[in-house]
């Protein structure tokens, strides 16, 4: 559990609220450095602003994260695992997801618990990130083969994908193509997710014809022709931006979940097929976590914490105007107003990079 912790990462760890008219959030660290990740909505009223307050405001951030795979590999299974009360029909069949599952998790953090205490918080918020169940993808997939083109818009909307491969041996369990084969199975859905992306940035150079700003779109045709991913691509930022719009599916940092049998979970690395799903990953510069969805399934009578654990978000923030201090620099001080007496609270723009603990103090009109 705390290996998908690690590999998840988190945007946000989550935010307090004082007794006064100012909000604490912390960030935890976050690996997609190019989209705009994380969404602030607070409704009051009915209205949706962005840095509100209010007595009765209501408050999330959510990061998307898609549940990916061929068919009948254990998305759903996974999917019941994580959301509580998740209840995606999971069943040995290939298809059993045609609409999406989606899903809420919250993601607890101890340093935001302490952070809550140290503030007097009247209200915390943990981040969360929001898991969407997504059907089964075959070969052909952007040419409509099984549910093809339905599918791919729907990992168009997530920010971060979670691709399962079954690692587990099991006659009676369906493989769609006869057999498990990790290395295969992971090129099926990458060769899809680059086929669609090229068709995406084809039309965008089509139309771009006559312009001279079209080196990124050009780039990373050039990557996706050669079997690679767009994020593979060493962008400038002006690059970046030219393309973001797009919203490539082969952009989207991806986790490798290995579903294991229950027997492999005390040595996972054992499993041939993990040492394969571990060397994608690794020449992908994608993490990867080993689980059994089936045992996760069954154990998710849990406390929550402790089944939450595991799951982190992944992004980045465009943040306000905030007086920011390093995590540990806070807890060490002991308050706000004391890390303000030790000079260690910064005024920071909105250029500034938000690191790994930072925590940083929001204050607006009430
Ligand atoms: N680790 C595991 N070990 C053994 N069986 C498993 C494991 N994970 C999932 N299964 C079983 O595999 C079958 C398919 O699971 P599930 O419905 O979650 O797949 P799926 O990927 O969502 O399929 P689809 O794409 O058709 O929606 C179920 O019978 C489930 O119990
Ligand atoms: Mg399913």
């Amino acid at each position: 559990m705390a290996t998908a912790s690690h590999a998840l990462g988190s945007a946000f760890a989550g935010f307090t609220r004082t007794p006064v008219a100012a909000a604490t959030a912390m960030t935890s660290h976050y690996q997609c450095g190019s989209s705009a990740l994380m969404r602030w909505h607070w409704s009051q009223g009915g209205r949706t602003r962005r840095f509100s307050s209010g007595r009765s405001a209501r408050i999330s951030m959510s990061l998307r994260a898609g549940i990916v795979g061929l068919p009948n590999v254990g998305k759903s299974t996974l999917f019941n695992a994580i959301v509580e009360n998740g209840k995606a029909q999971a069943a040995n069949f290939p298809f059993c997801t045609i609409n999406p599952n989606v899903g809420v998790v919250a993601i607890p953090d101890l340093r935001l618990h302490i952070l809550s205490k140290l503030s007097k918080s009247q209200q915390t918020v943990p981040t969360s990130i929001e898991l969407v169940d997504i059907a089964g993808l075959v070969k052909g997939a952007s040419k409509g083969e099984g549910l093809g083109n339905q599918f791919l818009s729907n990992i168009r909307e997530v920010d971060s994908i979670l691709q399962v491969v079954r690692c587990f041996e099991d006659d009676d369990i369906v493989h769609v193509n006869g057999k498990v084969d990790p290395k295969s199975d992971i090129d099926v859905i990458n060769l899809e997710l680059i086929f669609s992306d090229l068709e995406q940035i084809e039309k965008r150079i089509d139309k771009l014809k006559k312009s001279k700003t079209k080196d990124a779109q050009v780039k990373v045709k050039e990557a996706l022709m050669d079997g690679k991913p767009a994020r593979s691509v060493d962008l400038a930022d002006h690059e970046k931006e030219a393309i973001q719009h797009l919203c490539l599916l082969t952009m989207k940092p991806v986790i490798y979940v290995a579903n294991v049998t229950e027997s492999d979970l005390a040595d996972p690395d054992s499993n041939p097929h993990v040492k394969e799903v571990a060397k994608v990953a690794s020449d992908l510069q994608s993490g990867i976590v080993t689980i059994s969805a089936q045992v996760e399934a069954e154990l998710s009578e849990l406390p929550l914490e402790e089944r939450l654990e595991y799951l982190k978000s992944l992004g980045v923030t465009e943040s306000g105007l905030g007086n920011l201090v390093a995590y540990d620099d806070f807890v060490a001080a002991g308050s706000l107003g004391a890390a303000r007496e030790k000079g260690l609270l910064r005024l920071e723009g909105k250029d500034y990079i938000v690191q790994e603990g930072d925590v940083m103090l929001f204050r607006f009109n009430v």
